[in-house]
């Protein structure tokens, strides 16, 4: 039998074994990883954060609470009554859950891929794998347990996909038949878990052509109703114009892997993708990412890409409005700039305007005000009001423009305006 000990495999527990009962079982993505790790060429991914599953006969949030305390690490109750718990290390995450069902035969079995379907018990080193799991992990391939399980939790519909995609593995034919057919049940689920799943697909560039397949297996119609497959075929595009950007300016292509949202993992790629999906006009586009429960930061990003986009179709731009471009774009520049040649923009426009942006000390995209708006108060005897504002931003115009650059000007410069 397959025995995780008789590899190089090491698993590094975060908790002392000691602490778990002898009747517990390691489940899910932590025992299949561990097995595809034994031959290193399956190897995909190494992991730093650990996420752990165990399965407990019985008292699996007792167990919980006690190795948390043992370790004054984290500690929720996930679902009382399911019996499910978390507990939280610096570098792991261990969710405790009682076994579904009499044995955990019967608790494997309600589950979603027969490679997530393997347990294995620590104590003993002993390997259960019922729905021959190990087999479809030698052949990569994600297999389904049955189309009832898939429509139990339509999302399983959707993971099949983001672990193909995270695992290098394919589908198998009748599960991809299965989840065409189930395809439909996909808007029972949370939007919150879709959006999950949508985010892992559009993190790397394995993934475009897995996100492809899910839109034309239906899965993701509900979601971006304006999408077409030329929309999908814009994300190689992003994938593709992201590493030439980042071999000419390096830390633009360092921003586009910077997270936005850093839990559900958010870069600025996946804005420029997210904006290739949703519908161009900015206020549609809002509705449809709310709806997939986006953050305000992640709605900002896209929407303001798509806004800006139309500027930079336009033939050059003066300072001024290169000023106030950067303004509005601010986070956004390298997510615009990916989505602006993706749109047929010729990367000689956007040139100039990415070496100010990555020029810490350009005064057009990361401007230094000469005055504050106290001191512009006291200089004019003038109360705070909207006017000062437009005052403020007169006097970065001018400054960006090279019609001024002290204190003492931009005073001059606004006195001007105020009287005149
Ligand atoms: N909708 C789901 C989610 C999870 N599972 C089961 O619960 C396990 C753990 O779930 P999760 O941690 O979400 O996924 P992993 O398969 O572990 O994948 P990863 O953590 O690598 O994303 C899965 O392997 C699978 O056995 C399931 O059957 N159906
Ligand atoms: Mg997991």
């Amino acid at each position: 039998m397959h025995d995780l000990n008789s590899s190089n495999v090491s698993l590094d527990y975060p908790f002392s074994l000691e602490l778990l009962p002898k009747k517990a079982y390691m489940v899910g993505g932590a025992v299949r990883d561990a097995l595809l790790c034994r031959d290193a060429k399956f190897r995909v991914s190494t992991r730093k954060y650990l996420d752990l599953d165990f399965v407990l006969p019985c008292d699996a949030v007792k167990v919980a609470r006690k190795i948390a305390k043992h370790y004054k690490a984290g500690f929720v109750l996930l679902d009382p009554q399911r019996e499910i718990a978390r507990v939280v290390f610096p570098q792991a995450t261990v969710d405790f859950a009682q076994q579904s069902g009499e044995s955990i035969e019967t608790d494997l079995h309600r589950r979603d891929f027969t490679v997530n379907a393997i347990a294995y018990n620590p104590h003993t080193q002993e390997i259960i794998d019922p729905l021959q799991g190990y087999a479809d992990l030698e052949r990569r391939m994600m297999r389904m347990i049955s189309p009832a399980n898939l429509k139990d939790d339509p999302l399983r519909l959707m993971r099949a996909y983001r672990q193909a995609a995270q695992l290098g593995f394919t589908i198998e034919t009748d599960t991809q038949t299965a989840i065409r057919s189930l395809a439909s049940h996909i808007t029972e689920v949370a939007a919150e878990r879709v959006r999950v799943e949508i985010n892992y697909l559009l993190l790397s560039s394995h993934s475009t052509p897995w996100i492809t397949r899910a839109w034309e297996d239906n899965l993701l119609a509900p979601f971006f109703q304006f999408a077409t497959s030329e929309s999908f075929a814009k994300l190689t595009a992003v994938d593709d114009w992201a590493v030439k950007l980042g071999e000419n300016w390096q830390q633009l292509g360092v921003k586009l892997q910077e997270y936005v949202r850093d839990s559900v993992k958010t870069t600025w790629l996946s804005i420029a993708k997210l904006a290739c999906l949703v519908n161009p006009d900015p206020e549609v586009a809002e509705i449809e990412l709310q709806k997939l429960t986006y953050s305000r930061a992640e709605i900002k990003g896209v929407t303001t890409a798509l806004k800006l986009l139309p500027q930079l179709k336009l033939s050059q731009m003066s300072l001024r409005e290169q000023y106030f471009f950067f303004q509005e774009a601010g986070f956004v520049f390298p997510a615009t700039a990916v989505l602006a040649v993706v749109h047929d923009i010729l990367v000689e426009a956007i040139a100039p305007l990415i070496d100010r942006y990555l020029n810490p000390d350009d005064l057009v995209s990361h401007p230094t005000p000469l005055l504050s708006g106290k001191e512009l108060i006291i200089a004019l005897e003038i109360p705070a009001s909207p006017l000062l504002g437009k005052l403020l931003m007169e006097i970065a115009v001018a400054q960006v423009e090279g019609k001024i650059s002290t204190p003492g000007e931009a005073i001059a410069f606004a006195r001007q305006l105020f009287e005149g």
